[in-house]
């Protein structure tokens, strides 16, 4: 089965269901202009009866060092995803100022940008490989566009990685038999308005994922 990443969580109610249908990760998205955005003291709470083995990943764009430490003064993270454009040498820096591992997001539209799969898997603990975003939004992630997952037929860099972008309960198992994803991350896909979590899309997804 793959693991599974349900991420932009805001309410206790699909929390509570991602947890029960059996995510391993849970997202909670520290980004203003997101229609997912949860404050610290959201994500506090949301997180606070997770059970070991689940991983509370905070999400994060092109975090200053300022915005890292206050959130995690205020909220108990596992894993930072980091979402914007930040080079292997900033990937290298968040881990030393947070003590958490990382998770680099990478966009991919075309071959030209498996590239920076390979740089940033010298420095990040995992990867994530999602579509590029549109010139056309404001959203660096969760736009529910899928890449070509041929693109990733027979590659390998040195971090565990997920993939992301447009999977669905629909699509989801026939992506992992096309690339091999050992962990899927999802956002809109499980979602039954921009924004809007649904408990049910949840768990059918983590069971497509099995
Ligand atoms: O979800 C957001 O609102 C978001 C905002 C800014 C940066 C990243 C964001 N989401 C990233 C994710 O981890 C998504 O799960 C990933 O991009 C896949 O999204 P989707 O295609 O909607 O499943």
């Amino acid at each position: 089965m793959a693991q599974v990443k349900i991420c932009g969580l805001s309410q206790p109610g699909h929390v509570a269901a991602a947890v029960a249908s059996g995510a391993r990760y849970l997202g909670f998205v520290f980004f203003a202009r997101s229609p997912r955005a949860v404050s610290p003291a959201q994500a506090r709470a949301l997180g606070a009866d997770v059970p070991p083995g689940v991983a509370r990943v905070g999400l994060f764009v092109d975090p200053d060092d300022a915005l890292l430490q206050a959130t995690l003064q205020q909220t108990p993270l596992d894993l930072i995803q980091l979402h914007g454009g930040e080079t292997p040498a900033r990937v290298s820096a968040i881990k030393a100022l947070t003590g958490l591992p990382v998770m680099k997001a990478v966009g991919i539209a075309g071959p030209e940008d498996l590239a920076a799969l390979t740089d940033h898997g010298l420095v990040a603990d995992m990867l994530l490989v999602d579509a590029k975003p549109p010139r056309t939004t404001t959203l660096p992630g969760g736009n529910g566009l899928a890449f070509d997952w041929r693109l990733l037929v027979g590659r390998r860099w040195l971090r565990p990685w997920m993939l992301a972008g447009g999977l669905t309960p629909d699509n989801v198992a026939q992506a992992i038999r096309l690339t091999g994803a050992r962990a899927v991350d999802v956002s809109s896909g499980v979602e039954s308005a921009p924004g809007i979590k649904d408990s049910d899309l949840i768990r059918d997804f983590i069971r497509a994922a099995g």
